[in-house]
């Protein structure tokens, strides 16, 4: 089948190289045409393991192609939207500028009987709102949204072997047209097992709000418990394991630490509240303000931990901060937790210092005033202190006892509870985690 993706940033790359091993024939549409340059050259224009060789080993079928030219969607029956949705400026609701340019601009292209899927998270409402555009202008095309549930750093296992898809049709029913266009194009996922929802548009796209908010309150939720357990001297890594026990519960998404960032849940809660409030609903999600809230709060508490540390005052201490993106396995730092606390660090008089295996590049565009250096053994020379803020496995496996030997002082605040506090403690070190003793 002949595809073409709308967007090719974090989603769309990976859509697109997914598509082709899957069998199909796809063009890549990106209005960025650095982005089009590096995944025309078989290149990720950012770090995402496996997708580099994915997109040579399509590339050689034959099968993916990229471009900037919209035309070039003209001739593929199913055509994905999967352009950014970020948070408005000032203002907690979602940005559907490029969403719109991207449906707008499509409409010439599309031929009767084409499937034109929405992957972007959107605010419910959005995808009744498109068809209504669709259908004035070609009333024999069908618009479905079908919702992504990737994460990045395992964006393309995520892809071929997702849990579930949602596709959100007109009128609900599983013998719309499109739904067996969709899965056609998932066939071999399909056969694998994965299932499959098929319902209408409003519920896909609250499938996906609600997803992503509960992932969220289930983080807060485990933030909000280290916060108690730091009050009364218990460990918040115990309760989770003994809580995580109970099958209704689960393990997942109960590590508590610096809280959550990215281009995704924070921008996702905040775009549901909003659109919440413009439905009356506000009331119903009063609790993702608290999630939020408990969210920031943790960036906060690690600034204050910090200067604890440091024996109370951060003015010309030297910081080195482990980790720039906002989790390991990827070099994204939208909204980064880590880079946050190390900009607050540094104006309150920190000398901090970055290090990062992947995201340095784009954490000194997006805050040019910290220091940054490639490997971790250079930037702790000397440090007065360090924060392991992202849990790259590379600073899992650092050695204590020699890593002592490079510090200034040998003090460390484990910004994940990820290291063996023991362990440090016993190689000299002053240990700090967050919710644990
Ligand atoms: N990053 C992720 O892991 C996931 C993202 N999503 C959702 O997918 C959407 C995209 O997210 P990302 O890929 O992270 O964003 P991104 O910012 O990395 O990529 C968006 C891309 O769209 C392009 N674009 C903008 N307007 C365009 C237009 N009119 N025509 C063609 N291309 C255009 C941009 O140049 C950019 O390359 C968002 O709604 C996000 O919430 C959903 C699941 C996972
Ligand atoms: O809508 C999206 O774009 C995606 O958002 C998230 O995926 P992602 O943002 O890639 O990353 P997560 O693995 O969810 O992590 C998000 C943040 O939560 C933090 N986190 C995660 C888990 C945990 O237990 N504790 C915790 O602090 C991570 O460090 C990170 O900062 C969802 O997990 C995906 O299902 C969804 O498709």
């Amino acid at each position: 089948m002949r595809i073409s993706v709308i967007g090719c940033g974090y989603l769309g790359a990976v859509h697109a190289a997914c598509m082709a091993k899957l069998g199909h024939e796809v063009v890549g549409i990106d209005v960025d045409a650095r982005k089009i340059e590096e995944l025309s050259a078989a290149r990720a224009p950012f770090y995402e393991p496996g997708l580099d060789d994915l997109l040579r080993e399509v590339q050689e079928t034959g099968r993916l192609s990229f471009t900037s030219e919209l035309s070039a969607a003209a001739g593929s029956a199913v055509h994905f939207i999967c352009v950014g949705t970020p948070q408005k400026k000032g203002e907690n609701g979602a940005d559907l500028t490029y969403v719109d340019a991207a449906a707008t601009g499509l409409l010439p292209y599309l031929s009767p009987g084409d499937v034109v899927v929405g992957k972007s998270t959107v605010p419910v409402g959005t995808a009744s709102r498109l068809a209504g555009l669709l259908r004035a202008e070609q009333p024999d095309a069908h618009l479905v949204w079908n919702p992504e549930f990737l994460r990045e750093g395992h964006a393309v296992a995520d892809t071929l072997h997702p849990d579930r898809f949602v596709y959100g049709v007109f009128d609900g029913s599983e013998d719309h047209p499109a739904v067996a266009v969709l899965d056609d194009v998932y066939a071999a996922p399909r056969a694998a097992g994965t299932p499959r929802l098929v319902t209408d548009h409003p519920t896909a796209e609250l499938v996906k709000a609600a997803a992503n908010s509960f992932l969220a309150t289930k983080i807060s939720f485990i933030n909000a418990m280290a916060e108690v357990c730091e009050a009364a001297g218990a460990d918040v890594t115990q309760l989770a394991d003994a809580i995580g026990m109970d099958d209704r519960i689960g393990r997942k998404f109960l590590n508590a630490g610096i809280g959550f960032g990215g281009g995704c849940l924070p921008k996702d809660i905040r775009a549901f509240m909003a659109r919440a409030g413009e439905l009356g609903a506000d009331q119903a999600l009063t609790f993702l303000r608290e999630v939020d809230a408990i969210n920031m709060r943790r960036r906060t508490r690690v600034v204050e931990l910090a200067r604890d540390l440091c024996d109370g005052s951060l003015l010309g201490k030297r910081i080195t901060v482990l980790g720039a993106a906002f989790k390991p396995e990827s070099d994204d730092v939208r909204d980064s937790p880590a880079l946050s606390i190390a900009a607050q660090l540094q104006l309150q008089g920190a000398v901090v210092t970055v290090t990062d295996p992947k995201a340095l590049a784009n954490a000194a565009r997006r805050f040019p005033e910290l220091h940054y250096e490639t490997d971790a053994a250079t930037a702790v020379q000397n440090a007065d202190a360090l924060l392991l803020l992202t849990e790259w496995q590379e600073y899992r496996d650092l050695d204590p006892y020699a890593l002592a030997r490079s510090v200034a002082l040998p003090r460390v605040l484990d910004g994940r509870n990820v290291l063996d506090a023991d362990k440090w403690r016993a190689a000299g070190w002053t240990y700090r985690g967050l919710g644990r003793p």
